[in-house]
Protein backbone atom coordinates (compact mmCIF):
# COMPACT_ATOMS: atom_id res chain seq x y z
CA UNK A 1 0.00 0.00 0.00
CA UNK A 2 1.26 3.52 -1.08
CA UNK A 3 2.20 5.53 2.84
CA UNK A 4 2.07 9.11 1.33
CA UNK A 5 4.26 10.49 4.38
CA UNK A 6 6.21 13.24 2.57
CA UNK A 7 5.39 16.22 1.43
CA UNK A 8 6.78 15.13 -2.50
CA UNK A 9 4.12 12.09 -2.56
CA UNK A 10 1.65 14.00 -1.15
CA UNK A 11 2.14 17.15 -4.07
CA UNK A 12 2.23 13.81 -6.57
CA UNK A 13 -1.38 13.46 -5.10
CA UNK A 14 -2.97 16.86 -5.08
CA UNK A 15 -5.19 15.66 -8.50
CA UNK A 16 -7.39 14.00 -5.97
CA UNK A 17 -10.24 16.14 -4.74
CA UNK A 18 -12.01 15.49 -1.81
CA UNK A 19 -15.27 17.94 -0.79
CA UNK A 20 -16.04 17.91 3.12
CA UNK A 21 -18.73 19.77 5.22
CA UNK A 22 -16.50 23.09 7.17
CA UNK A 23 -17.75 21.42 10.62
CA UNK A 24 -15.62 18.16 10.23
CA UNK A 25 -13.14 18.63 13.05
CA UNK A 26 -9.33 17.30 11.90
CA UNK A 27 -10.66 16.98 8.15
CA UNK A 28 -7.79 18.75 6.65
CA UNK A 29 -5.40 17.16 9.00
CA UNK A 30 -6.79 13.54 8.34
CA UNK A 31 -7.75 14.38 4.36
CA UNK A 32 -5.26 16.26 3.61
CA UNK A 33 -2.94 13.82 3.75
CA UNK A 34 -4.65 12.30 0.25
CA UNK A 35 -6.10 15.15 -1.50
CA UNK A 36 -6.79 18.65 -1.77
CA UNK A 37 -9.57 19.66 0.59
CA UNK A 38 -12.38 21.80 -0.25
CA UNK A 39 -14.39 22.51 2.91
CA UNK A 40 -17.91 24.46 2.41
CA UNK A 41 -20.80 24.72 4.24
CA UNK A 42 -22.90 21.71 4.64
CA UNK A 43 -25.96 23.14 3.41
CA UNK A 44 -24.05 24.81 0.49
CA UNK A 45 -22.93 21.57 -1.53
CA UNK A 46 -23.91 21.38 -5.02
CA UNK A 47 -23.57 19.76 -8.22
CA UNK A 48 -21.46 22.02 -10.09
CA UNK A 49 -19.23 21.87 -6.86
CA UNK A 50 -19.09 17.69 -6.76
CA UNK A 51 -18.66 17.64 -10.75
CA UNK A 52 -14.75 16.82 -10.10
CA UNK A 53 -14.50 15.77 -6.53
CA UNK A 54 -13.19 12.14 -5.73
CA UNK A 55 -14.90 11.78 -2.77
CA UNK A 56 -17.68 13.78 -0.54
CA UNK A 57 -17.57 13.75 3.36
CA UNK A 58 -20.67 15.58 4.91
CA UNK A 59 -22.53 15.47 8.09
CA UNK A 60 -26.15 14.89 8.56
CA UNK A 61 -27.51 18.29 6.91
CA UNK A 62 -26.57 17.37 3.57
CA UNK A 63 -29.08 15.54 1.38
CA UNK A 64 -26.74 13.12 -0.19
CA UNK A 65 -28.83 11.73 -3.79
CA UNK A 66 -29.04 11.24 -7.16
CA UNK A 67 -29.43 15.51 -7.38
CA UNK A 68 -26.67 16.07 -5.74
CA UNK A 69 -24.44 13.62 -7.66
CA UNK A 70 -25.55 12.74 -10.45
CA UNK A 71 -23.26 13.49 -13.45
CA UNK A 72 -20.12 14.05 -10.67
CA UNK A 73 -16.69 11.87 -10.43
CA UNK A 74 -17.30 11.17 -6.90
CA UNK A 75 -16.63 7.15 -6.00
CA UNK A 76 -16.63 7.35 -1.79
CA UNK A 77 -19.03 9.22 -0.23
CA UNK A 78 -18.77 9.39 4.33
CA UNK A 79 -20.69 10.86 6.72
CA UNK A 80 -18.91 11.29 9.71
CA UNK A 81 -22.07 10.76 11.69
CA UNK A 82 -24.35 7.99 13.26
CA UNK A 83 -27.86 8.79 11.35
CA UNK A 84 -27.89 7.74 7.52
CA UNK A 85 -30.85 9.08 7.08
CA UNK A 86 -29.64 11.86 4.83
CA UNK A 87 -28.27 9.56 2.70
CA UNK A 88 -30.13 7.72 -0.26
CA UNK A 89 -27.97 4.48 -0.30
CA UNK A 90 -29.92 2.93 -2.74
CA UNK A 91 -28.92 5.06 -5.28
CA UNK A 92 -25.49 4.98 -4.40
CA UNK A 93 -25.28 1.36 -4.33
CA UNK A 94 -26.58 1.55 -8.05
CA UNK A 95 -23.92 4.43 -9.36
CA UNK A 96 -21.32 1.57 -8.11
CA UNK A 97 -20.39 4.77 -5.00
CA UNK A 98 -18.59 3.02 -1.88
CA UNK A 99 -20.34 4.88 1.15
CA UNK A 100 -19.46 4.73 4.91
CA UNK A 101 -21.32 6.38 8.01
CA UNK A 102 -19.61 6.47 11.02
CA UNK A 103 -21.92 3.89 13.13
CA UNK A 104 -21.34 4.32 17.20
CA UNK A 105 -18.66 7.25 16.93
CA UNK A 106 -20.87 9.81 19.46
CA UNK A 107 -23.03 7.45 21.14
CA UNK A 108 -21.61 8.26 24.71
CA UNK A 109 -22.00 11.77 24.24
CA UNK A 110 -25.62 11.44 23.79
CA UNK A 111 -25.64 8.75 27.48
CA UNK A 112 -23.83 11.61 28.73
CA UNK A 113 -26.90 14.10 27.58
CA UNK A 114 -29.43 12.14 28.33
CA UNK A 115 -28.07 12.24 32.01
CA UNK A 116 -27.01 15.47 32.16
CA UNK A 117 -30.74 16.21 31.44
CA UNK A 118 -32.25 13.59 33.81
CA UNK A 119 -30.07 15.80 36.78
CA UNK A 120 -31.19 19.21 35.32
CA UNK A 121 -35.02 17.98 35.73
CA UNK A 122 -34.66 16.87 39.39
CA UNK A 123 -33.27 20.73 39.73
CA UNK A 124 -36.26 22.00 37.38
CA UNK A 125 -39.15 19.68 38.52
CA UNK A 126 -40.27 18.01 41.41
CA UNK A 127 -38.58 14.90 39.58
CA UNK A 128 -36.20 12.57 41.54
CA UNK A 129 -34.45 9.67 39.44
CA UNK A 130 -34.84 7.50 42.13
CA UNK A 131 -36.41 4.56 41.70
CA UNK A 132 -37.70 4.89 38.30
CA UNK A 133 -38.24 3.14 35.44
CA UNK A 134 -36.91 4.44 31.84
CA UNK A 135 -38.33 2.49 28.53
CA UNK A 136 -35.35 2.72 25.78
CA UNK A 137 -36.78 2.47 23.06
CA UNK A 138 -33.78 1.09 20.47
CA UNK A 139 -31.42 -0.88 21.52
CA UNK A 140 -28.56 0.08 19.14
CA UNK A 141 -25.03 1.94 19.62
CA UNK A 142 -26.89 4.55 22.05
CA UNK A 143 -29.39 2.34 23.51
CA UNK A 144 -27.32 -0.12 24.85
CA UNK A 145 -24.58 1.98 26.43
CA UNK A 146 -27.22 4.12 27.79
CA UNK A 147 -29.05 0.62 29.28
CA UNK A 148 -25.51 0.02 31.31
CA UNK A 149 -25.15 3.31 32.55
CA UNK A 150 -28.91 3.53 33.44
CA UNK A 151 -28.30 0.22 35.34
CA UNK A 152 -25.68 1.43 37.40
CA UNK A 153 -27.51 4.21 38.05
CA UNK A 154 -30.00 2.30 39.54
CA UNK A 155 -32.74 2.60 37.37
CA UNK A 156 -35.13 -0.24 36.10
CA UNK A 157 -34.71 -0.58 32.45
CA UNK A 158 -37.46 -1.78 30.67
CA UNK A 159 -35.64 -2.00 26.43
CA UNK A 160 -37.52 -2.63 23.60
CA UNK A 161 -36.35 -2.98 19.62
CA UNK A 162 -38.27 -5.50 17.89
CA UNK A 163 -35.81 -5.74 15.42
CA UNK A 164 -33.41 -7.41 17.91
CA UNK A 165 -35.89 -9.23 19.43
CA UNK A 166 -36.74 -11.15 16.21
CA UNK A 167 -33.16 -11.60 15.53
CA UNK A 168 -33.15 -13.63 18.90
CA UNK A 169 -31.97 -10.94 21.46
CA UNK A 170 -33.23 -11.41 25.18
CA UNK A 171 -34.12 -9.44 27.94
CA UNK A 172 -36.54 -7.38 25.90
CA UNK A 173 -39.95 -5.76 26.49
CA UNK A 174 -42.84 -4.92 23.76
CA UNK A 175 -43.05 -1.45 22.94
CA UNK A 176 -46.08 -1.22 24.93
CA UNK A 177 -44.29 -1.58 27.90
CA UNK A 178 -41.67 0.33 27.65
CA UNK A 179 -43.91 3.34 26.84
CA UNK A 180 -45.26 2.34 30.24
CA UNK A 181 -42.05 3.48 31.99
CA UNK A 182 -41.44 6.99 34.15
CA UNK A 183 -38.95 7.96 31.63
CA UNK A 184 -39.06 7.03 27.59
CA UNK A 185 -36.20 8.00 25.58
CA UNK A 186 -36.10 7.27 21.99
CA UNK A 187 -32.80 5.50 20.04
CA UNK A 188 -34.38 4.86 16.80
CA UNK A 189 -32.90 5.57 13.54
CA UNK A 190 -35.17 7.52 11.00
CA UNK A 191 -37.53 5.65 8.24
CA UNK A 192 -40.46 5.79 6.48
CA UNK A 193 -40.92 2.66 5.31
CA UNK A 194 -41.41 -1.01 6.79
CA UNK A 195 -42.75 -3.15 9.62
CA UNK A 196 -41.11 -0.94 11.49
CA UNK A 197 -40.78 2.44 10.06
CA UNK A 198 -39.97 5.22 12.94
CA UNK A 199 -41.87 8.50 11.35
CA UNK A 200 -44.05 10.03 13.99
CA UNK A 201 -43.34 6.66 16.34
CA UNK A 202 -44.19 8.93 19.34
CA UNK A 203 -47.64 11.09 18.44
CA UNK A 204 -50.77 12.42 19.98
CA UNK A 205 -52.11 8.99 21.30
CA UNK A 206 -48.79 7.05 22.60
CA UNK A 207 -47.80 10.48 24.38
CA UNK A 208 -51.11 11.18 25.98
CA UNK A 209 -50.73 7.71 27.04
CA UNK A 210 -47.82 8.50 29.09
CA UNK A 211 -48.04 7.47 33.00
CA UNK A 212 -48.33 10.43 35.10
CA UNK A 213 -45.78 12.44 35.56
CA UNK A 214 -43.77 11.04 33.02
CA UNK A 215 -40.56 12.08 30.99
CA UNK A 216 -39.73 11.88 27.26
CA UNK A 217 -36.84 12.23 25.68
CA UNK A 218 -35.98 12.75 21.64
CA UNK A 219 -32.63 12.65 20.77
CA UNK A 220 -32.98 10.61 17.72
CA UNK A 221 -34.66 12.83 14.63
CA UNK A 222 -36.90 15.17 15.30
CA UNK A 223 -39.59 13.68 12.96
CA UNK A 224 -39.88 10.43 15.50
CA UNK A 225 -41.74 12.46 17.39
CA UNK A 226 -45.05 14.29 15.94
CA UNK A 227 -43.91 17.37 16.68
CA UNK A 228 -47.79 19.07 16.53
CA UNK A 229 -49.21 15.98 18.56
CA UNK A 230 -46.74 16.17 20.84
CA UNK A 231 -47.72 19.94 21.27
CA UNK A 232 -51.26 19.24 21.58
CA UNK A 233 -50.54 16.37 24.31
CA UNK A 234 -48.40 19.30 26.19
CA UNK A 235 -51.68 21.88 26.04
CA UNK A 236 -53.39 18.66 28.49
CA UNK A 237 -50.78 17.03 30.47
CA UNK A 238 -48.50 19.55 32.50
CA UNK A 239 -47.62 16.40 34.37
CA UNK A 240 -45.43 15.24 31.68
CA UNK A 241 -41.81 16.57 31.25
CA UNK A 242 -40.22 16.60 27.78
CA UNK A 243 -36.46 16.76 26.51
CA UNK A 244 -35.97 17.60 22.69
CA UNK A 245 -32.75 17.64 21.21
CA UNK A 246 -34.00 17.32 17.46
CA UNK A 247 -36.61 18.68 15.96
CA UNK A 248 -39.29 18.69 13.31
CA UNK A 249 -38.07 20.90 10.03
CA UNK A 250 -35.13 21.75 11.78
CA UNK A 251 -33.11 24.30 11.43
CA UNK A 252 -36.26 25.41 12.38
CA UNK A 253 -37.83 25.32 15.54
CA UNK A 254 -41.36 25.07 16.24
CA UNK A 255 -41.29 28.20 19.01
CA UNK A 256 -44.46 27.18 20.82
CA UNK A 257 -43.24 23.72 20.99
CA UNK A 258 -39.79 25.26 22.88
CA UNK A 259 -41.64 26.73 25.05
CA UNK A 260 -43.60 23.69 26.24
CA UNK A 261 -40.75 21.87 26.71
CA UNK A 262 -38.44 21.73 29.45
CA UNK A 263 -35.09 21.05 27.90
CA UNK A 264 -34.83 22.33 24.58
CA UNK A 265 -30.85 22.11 22.81
CA UNK A 266 -29.99 22.39 19.06
CA UNK A 267 -29.24 18.76 17.81
CA UNK A 268 -26.32 18.78 19.81
CA UNK A 269 -26.51 15.62 21.74
CA UNK A 270 -23.83 13.95 19.87
CA UNK A 271 -21.83 16.83 20.38
CA UNK A 272 -18.86 16.00 22.54
CA UNK A 273 -15.54 16.97 21.00
CA UNK A 274 -14.38 13.03 21.61
CA UNK A 275 -17.35 11.85 19.42
CA UNK A 276 -17.24 14.50 16.45
CA UNK A 277 -12.74 13.90 16.34
CA UNK A 278 -13.96 9.77 16.50
CA UNK A 279 -16.55 10.33 13.19
CA UNK A 280 -14.16 12.24 11.25
CA UNK A 281 -11.35 9.37 12.47
CA UNK A 282 -13.87 6.64 11.05
CA UNK A 283 -14.69 7.91 8.04
CA UNK A 284 -10.85 8.79 7.32
CA UNK A 285 -9.96 4.86 8.10
CA UNK A 286 -12.87 4.19 5.63
CA UNK A 287 -11.40 6.38 2.61
CA UNK A 288 -7.77 5.37 2.88
CA UNK A 289 -8.46 1.67 2.69
CA UNK A 290 -11.51 2.82 -0.25
CA UNK A 291 -8.35 4.05 -2.43
CA UNK A 292 -5.48 1.77 -0.82
CA UNK A 293 -3.89 4.09 1.43
CA UNK A 294 -2.28 3.06 4.70
CA UNK A 295 -3.47 5.21 7.44
CA UNK A 296 -1.10 6.35 9.29
CA UNK A 297 -2.91 8.73 12.05
CA UNK A 298 -4.64 6.88 14.69
CA UNK A 299 -7.50 8.39 16.98
CA UNK A 300 -5.31 8.92 19.74
CA UNK A 301 -3.35 11.55 17.34
CA UNK A 302 -5.80 13.37 16.71
CA UNK A 303 -7.06 14.72 20.16
CA UNK A 304 -5.32 17.67 21.22
CA UNK A 305 -4.20 17.00 24.64
CA UNK A 306 -4.14 20.34 25.81
CA UNK A 307 -7.92 20.15 26.21
CA UNK A 308 -7.89 17.41 28.48
CA UNK A 309 -10.03 18.04 31.76
CA UNK A 310 -8.50 17.25 35.20
CA UNK A 311 -11.10 18.48 38.19
CA UNK A 312 -9.98 19.18 41.40
CA UNK A 313 -12.69 18.91 43.65
CA UNK A 314 -10.86 19.12 47.38
CA UNK A 315 -11.72 21.79 49.24
CA UNK A 316 -9.29 24.53 48.29
CA UNK A 317 -10.01 24.37 44.62
CA UNK A 318 -13.32 25.33 43.45
CA UNK A 319 -16.77 25.38 45.11
CA UNK A 320 -17.23 21.96 46.92
CA UNK A 321 -19.98 20.05 44.98
CA UNK A 322 -22.50 18.51 46.58
CA UNK A 323 -24.21 15.70 44.60
CA UNK A 324 -22.91 13.96 41.16
CA UNK A 325 -24.69 16.99 39.02
CA UNK A 326 -22.37 19.72 40.74
CA UNK A 327 -19.78 17.31 38.69
CA UNK A 328 -21.40 16.71 36.09
CA UNK A 329 -22.82 20.21 35.12
CA UNK A 330 -18.75 21.02 35.24
CA UNK A 331 -18.15 19.02 32.45
CA UNK A 332 -21.42 18.99 30.34
CA UNK A 333 -23.42 21.91 31.48
CA UNK A 334 -26.84 21.42 29.60
CA UNK A 335 -28.21 24.59 30.75
CA UNK A 336 -25.75 26.47 28.43
CA UNK A 337 -27.47 24.61 25.60
CA UNK A 338 -31.18 25.31 26.33
CA UNK A 339 -30.35 28.89 26.84
CA UNK A 340 -28.26 29.03 23.35
CA UNK A 341 -31.40 27.60 21.67
CA UNK A 342 -34.06 29.80 23.13
CA UNK A 343 -31.85 32.85 23.00
CA UNK A 344 -31.83 32.15 19.17
CA UNK A 345 -35.45 32.01 19.10
CA UNK A 346 -35.64 35.44 19.90
CA UNK A 347 -34.13 36.29 16.63
CA UNK A 348 -36.50 37.75 13.79
CA UNK A 349 -37.87 34.54 11.97
CA UNK A 350 -35.81 35.03 8.89
CA UNK A 351 -32.34 34.70 11.53
CA UNK A 352 -33.29 31.79 13.42
CA UNK A 353 -32.22 29.04 11.15
CA UNK A 354 -28.79 30.56 10.93
CA UNK A 355 -29.16 31.03 14.57
CA UNK A 356 -29.45 27.07 15.01
CA UNK A 357 -26.98 26.39 13.01
CA UNK A 358 -24.41 29.04 14.31
CA UNK A 359 -24.58 27.29 17.71
CA UNK A 360 -23.72 24.14 16.10
CA UNK A 361 -20.90 25.70 14.13
CA UNK A 362 -19.35 26.89 17.24
CA UNK A 363 -20.35 24.80 19.54
CA UNK A 364 -17.90 24.53 22.86
CA UNK A 365 -15.27 21.65 23.47
CA UNK A 366 -17.23 19.17 25.63
CA UNK A 367 -15.02 16.16 26.34
CA UNK A 368 -16.99 12.69 27.24
CA UNK A 369 -16.62 11.47 30.97
CA UNK A 370 -14.38 8.53 30.83
CA UNK A 371 -11.75 11.21 29.27
CA UNK A 372 -12.26 13.41 32.34
CA UNK A 373 -9.71 13.23 35.45
CA UNK A 374 -12.00 13.67 38.49
CA UNK A 375 -9.04 14.94 41.75
CA UNK A 376 -9.79 14.36 45.31
CA UNK A 377 -12.31 11.63 45.59
CA UNK A 378 -11.72 10.79 48.93
CA UNK A 379 -12.54 14.32 50.00
CA UNK A 380 -15.88 13.89 47.53
CA UNK A 381 -16.24 10.47 49.35
CA UNK A 382 -16.65 12.62 52.62
CA UNK A 383 -18.92 15.16 51.97
CA UNK A 384 -21.64 13.29 49.45
CA UNK A 385 -23.94 11.47 50.71
CA UNK A 386 -23.77 7.33 49.53
CA UNK A 387 -26.35 7.67 46.68
CA UNK A 388 -24.92 10.64 45.06
CA UNK A 389 -21.24 9.17 45.50
CA UNK A 390 -22.68 6.25 43.86
CA UNK A 391 -23.94 7.96 41.20
CA UNK A 392 -20.84 9.82 40.20
CA UNK A 393 -19.12 6.20 39.99
CA UNK A 394 -21.50 4.75 37.74
CA UNK A 395 -20.48 7.81 35.26
CA UNK A 396 -17.53 6.34 34.04
CA UNK A 397 -15.06 9.71 35.28
CA UNK A 398 -11.37 8.49 35.76
CA UNK A 399 -11.07 8.78 39.46
CA UNK A 400 -8.25 9.49 41.48
N1 LIG B 1 -29.05 14.01 18.55
C1 LIG B 1 -27.87 13.61 18.16
O1 LIG B 1 -26.91 14.35 18.19
C2 LIG B 1 -27.68 12.20 17.68
C3 LIG B 1 -26.42 11.60 17.81
C4 LIG B 1 -26.25 10.28 17.39
C5 LIG B 1 -27.32 9.59 16.86
N2 LIG B 1 -28.52 10.21 16.71
C6 LIG B 1 -29.67 9.48 16.15
O2 LIG B 1 -29.92 8.38 17.02
C7 LIG B 1 -30.23 7.24 16.22
C8 LIG B 1 -29.88 5.98 16.97
O3 LIG B 1 -28.49 5.87 17.09
P1 LIG B 1 -27.77 4.47 17.32
O4 LIG B 1 -26.33 4.70 17.18
O5 LIG B 1 -28.22 3.83 18.57
O6 LIG B 1 -28.30 3.67 16.08
P2 LIG B 1 -28.20 2.08 15.86
O7 LIG B 1 -28.49 1.87 14.42
O8 LIG B 1 -26.96 1.55 16.43
O9 LIG B 1 -29.41 1.51 16.72
C9 LIG B 1 -30.75 1.79 16.43
C10 LIG B 1 -31.59 0.66 17.01
O10 LIG B 1 -32.97 0.99 16.81
C11 LIG B 1 -33.66 -0.22 16.52
N3 LIG B 1 -34.93 0.11 15.89
C12 LIG B 1 -35.21 0.36 14.60
N4 LIG B 1 -36.52 0.61 14.44
C13 LIG B 1 -37.09 0.49 15.67
C14 LIG B 1 -38.41 0.63 16.16
N5 LIG B 1 -39.42 0.95 15.36
N6 LIG B 1 -38.63 0.46 17.50
C15 LIG B 1 -37.63 0.15 18.33
N7 LIG B 1 -36.34 -0.02 17.91
C16 LIG B 1 -36.09 0.16 16.59
C17 LIG B 1 -32.69 -0.98 15.64
O11 LIG B 1 -33.00 -2.36 15.62
C18 LIG B 1 -31.36 -0.68 16.30
O12 LIG B 1 -31.01 -1.65 17.26
C19 LIG B 1 -29.44 7.45 14.94
O13 LIG B 1 -30.02 6.80 13.84
C20 LIG B 1 -29.44 8.93 14.76
O14 LIG B 1 -30.49 9.34 13.92
C21 LIG B 1 -28.71 11.49 17.11
O1 LIG C 1 -26.42 11.11 13.59
C1 LIG C 1 -25.57 11.70 14.25
O2 LIG C 1 -24.41 11.25 14.42
C2 LIG C 1 -25.92 12.99 14.92
O3 LIG C 1 -27.24 13.34 14.72
C3 LIG C 1 -24.94 14.08 14.56
O4 LIG C 1 -24.27 14.46 15.73
C4 LIG C 1 -25.62 15.27 13.99
O5 LIG C 1 -24.72 16.30 13.79
P1 LIG C 1 -24.57 16.98 12.37
O6 LIG C 1 -24.15 15.92 11.43
O7 LIG C 1 -25.91 17.52 11.98
O8 LIG C 1 -23.53 18.02 12.57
Amino acid sequence: MPHWQNSDERAGKQHMKIVVDENIPMAQRCFGQLAEVVAVPGRDMDPALLKDADALVVRSITKVNEALLSGSSVKFVGTATIGVDHIDQAWLAANNIAFTSAPGCNARSVVEYVVAALMELEVIRDFKLDGKSIGIVGVGNVGSRLRAVCQSLGLKVLACDPLRQAAGETGLVSSDEAWQADIVTLHVPYSMDGPHATHHLADFQRISDMVQGGVLINTSRGSVVNNMGLSRALDQRYDLSVILDVWEGEPFVNIELANQVDIATPHIAGYSYDGKVRGTWMIYQALCQHFGVEACLTEAELIDRKLNLILDTRPDQAASPSCARDIVSRIYDIREDDLGLRTSLQLSREKRAFGFDALRKHYRVRREFPTVVLRGIDYLQSVMNESEFNRLQALGLLME
